[in-house]
């Protein structure tokens, strides 16, 4: 099943050059997908298109085969199945205390007060800022504030999640627990689209991977397309470096040829094969 899908969408602002030109994307459900992309090429704007916030100058988006209406019962019933988390969490906090933030999205959905309460203290914990509940906003960090926004959307448990560079300006502790909270939704069948500039993340994070490059989507299983040099180069990405040692170890006929490791215990496993055992 898909629940979102941009048809050949084209958007140019107002008065500006276009930014997106006949793009199309499926999100398929239950899977990750890593949207990756130079500064300005257009990324935000894809994942404004996809949530509703934006209106296509043509082409359409589809939720669950329908497109989209962005008139407020259409975009009412969006929002209970998509989420987005704004890549600034200041463009979306607004509420006096931590608590009351989280609380307004499934307080607009209707729910029982017992049930508010439940979900904003379950998204504060997956988040893992439950000590932060009855705390000023305005007074938090920024990565406190960017949890806080993240948390928000998971209150709504959304079917599909849309993040805009999560990971920019948490901690790596607080990188890791995003990580964490984001494979138990996704284990839960949560659908969860993330852009990033970061590739290691992408590949050790995602099913799928899009790429923004010279006006075009490039889309494929992350293991591969991220280890497209070319195409990352004219995305102004860095290889990561578990493909490049990979390459080295290929080349030193150490690991087999068009090995690709995700992870650091995967390209141990490639350096280090396991040794036969002599007792
Ligand atoms: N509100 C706006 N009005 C006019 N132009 C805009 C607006 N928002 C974005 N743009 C322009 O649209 C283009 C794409 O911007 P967008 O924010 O989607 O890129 P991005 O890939 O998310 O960039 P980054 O990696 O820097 O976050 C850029 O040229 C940008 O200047």
């Amino acid at each position: 099943m898909i629940p979102l899908r941009v048809r050949e969408v084209g958007y140019a602002y107002e008065d500006g050059p276009p930014v997106l030109t006949g793009l199309s994307l499926a999100v398929p459900a239950g899977r990750a997908l890593a949207l990756l992309g130079p500064n300005g090429s257009g990324k935000t704007t894809l994942l404004r298109l996809l949530t509703g916030g934006l209106v296509p100058g043509s082409g359409r988006v589809e939720l669950h085969g329908t497109p989209i209406r962005h008139d407020r019962k259409g975009l009412a019933e969006l929002r209970r199945v998509v989420q987005l988390v704004v890549q600034d969490p200041d463009d979306q906090l607004f509420s006096a205390s931590v608590a009351q933030d989280v609380s307004f999205g499934p307080l607009n959905l209707g729910l029982a007060p017992d049930e508010v309460r439940s979900r904003v203290a379950e998204a504060l914990a997956a988040l893992g800022i439950a000590e932060l509940a009855e705390r000023p906003v305005h007074l938090l960090s920024f990565g406190q504030r960017k949890r806080v926004a993240i948390a928000g959307a998971v209150a709504m448990r959304p079917q599909v999640l849309v993040l805009d560079e999560p990971t920019a300006g948490l901690d790596p502790a607080g990188q890791e627990a995003l990580l964490d909270t984001l494979a138990e939704l996704r284990a839960a069948g949560t659908t969860v689209v993330m852009a990033t500039h970061d590739v290691d993340l992408a590949l050790r994070w995602a099913d799928d991977a899009a790429v923004l490059a010279d006006g075009r989507l490039h889309t494929g299983p992350a293991a591969e397309l991220l280890a497209d040099t070319t195409l990352l180069a004219a995305a102004s990405l860095r290889p990561t470096w578990a493909h490049a040692v990979a390459a080295v170890l290929i080349a030193h006929g150490v690991a087999p040829p068009g090995t690709l490791p995700r992870t650091p215990a995967e390209l141990t496993a490639l350096a280090l094969p396991a040794q036969p055992r002599t007792h």
